[in-house]
């Protein structure tokens, strides 16, 4: 359960009296995320989500993320609208934490994603990505490559402890994505950064929306698609499973057409992606707050993803054909 910063009831009810959200009938700590506080608010106009942010979430960027939500709303993504107070601003403060309060999304995250699932979110991410294109606010991806090396600071000491030789696989993986090869001339804009399978909601197979918008950033579309590879394409076994990519690639191309860059950088971008959550998983792995209920994920999952992509020669291994046609 993420709940780092606990709330008591006298506290959210004095809260709540700046919004036009009725009584408080009751609240409760969500039992999933990692990153931040959130709570279900029942109350007398409806549910409600808070969210209190936390260590990774700098509180600069917040009017990106509920800016974004609005904007992306209002262009026909199905994601949670932050709730404005009385004085008409989303972002408050509370306990402490810069806090927000958005709009509850019915759905459910898949447990077992199927082809069926990975093909809708296939089709979200790319209209997503579309659906940014004008937002007019900026925020550099700060997980991104020069975004790494603190971490694995943060984490070198210990890795070991993790797993034996993994500070020396870190390192010797780092130094060759910093060598210069990571690409820089695809296509950007908004991506999601986080779009795992616990950030999308489906009503029967069908995608109902997208949650989860604290590490949005500008950054390459395709390094989204990358994200999205590791996240719903592999199995429990941690084996890479080519029907469920095909058919996310496939889902995402007819809505927003790859390019032959972008498909080439693959394998490249999902190393990437893979040792961007194998660091954040090891920090956090590492270092649980004291009293926090929270279940920290496996990072060693993602060294085995990572292990996989090196292994990964072309695009054609995760499904698409070499003209730009997926099979
Ligand atoms: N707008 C929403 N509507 C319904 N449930 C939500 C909403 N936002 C978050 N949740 C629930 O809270 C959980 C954690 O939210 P999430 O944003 O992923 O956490 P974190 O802030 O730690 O990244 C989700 O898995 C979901 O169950
Ligand atoms: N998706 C990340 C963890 C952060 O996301 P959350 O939505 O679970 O809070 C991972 O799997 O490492």
């Amino acid at each position: 359960m993420a709940v780092y910063t606990d709330v008591a009831a006298d506290e959210l009810a004095e809260f709540l009296q700046q919004y036009d959200l009725g009584e408080l009938l009751s609240y409760k700590g969500i039992a999933e995320g990692v990153e931040n506080s959130n709570f279900l608010l029942h109350t007398s106009k409806g549910s409600f989500i808070l969210t209190l942010y936390e260590k990774r979430v700098a509180k600069n960027d917040l009017p990106f993320f509920l800016g974004l939500m609005t904007h992306l709303a209002e262009h026909g993504v199905s994601c949670p609208l932050p709730v404005k107070a009385k004085d008409g601003e989303a972002l408050r403060e509370l306990s402490g934490r810069p806090a927000a309060i958005i709009t509850f999304l019915e759905g459910i995250w898949p447990r077992k994603p199927n082809a069926t699932h990975c093909a809708g979110v296939g089709e979200g991410l790319a209209r997503m990505h579309l659906a940014g294109a004008n937002f007019a606010v900026r925020r550099a991806n700060a997980l991104s490559v020069s975004g790494w090396r603190p971490l694995f600071g943060a984490a070198a000491n210990r890795a070991d402890e993790v797993q034996p030789g993994l500070r020396a696989f870190l390192a010797a993986e780092l130094d060759d994505l910093e060598s210069g090869i990571w690409p820089t001339h695809l296509p950007e804009g908004v991506i999601h950064a986080d779009l795992f399978n616990d950030n999308v909601f489906f009503l029967g197979d069908k995608l109902s929306g997208i949650i989860d918008f604290t590490f949005a950033c500008n950054d390459m579309f395709a390094y989204d698609v990358a994200i999205c590879l590791n996240a719903w394409c592999f199995e429990p076994d941690h084996s890479f499973n080519v029907t469920k990519a095909r058919a996310f690639l496939n889902a995402y191309g007819r809505v927003r057409k790859l390019s032959e860059a972008e498909e080439a950088a693959l394998p490249l971008l999902a190393r990437g992606a893979a040792i961007r959550f194998l660091l954040t998983r090891l920090v956090d792995w590492l270092n649980v707050p004291p009293g926090a209920l929270v279940k920290p994920k496996d990072p060693l999952e993602y060294f085995r993803k990572l292990r996989f992509h090196q292994s990964v020669s072309s695009a054609r291994d995760y499904g698409l054909m070499p003209s730009g046609l997926v099979a």
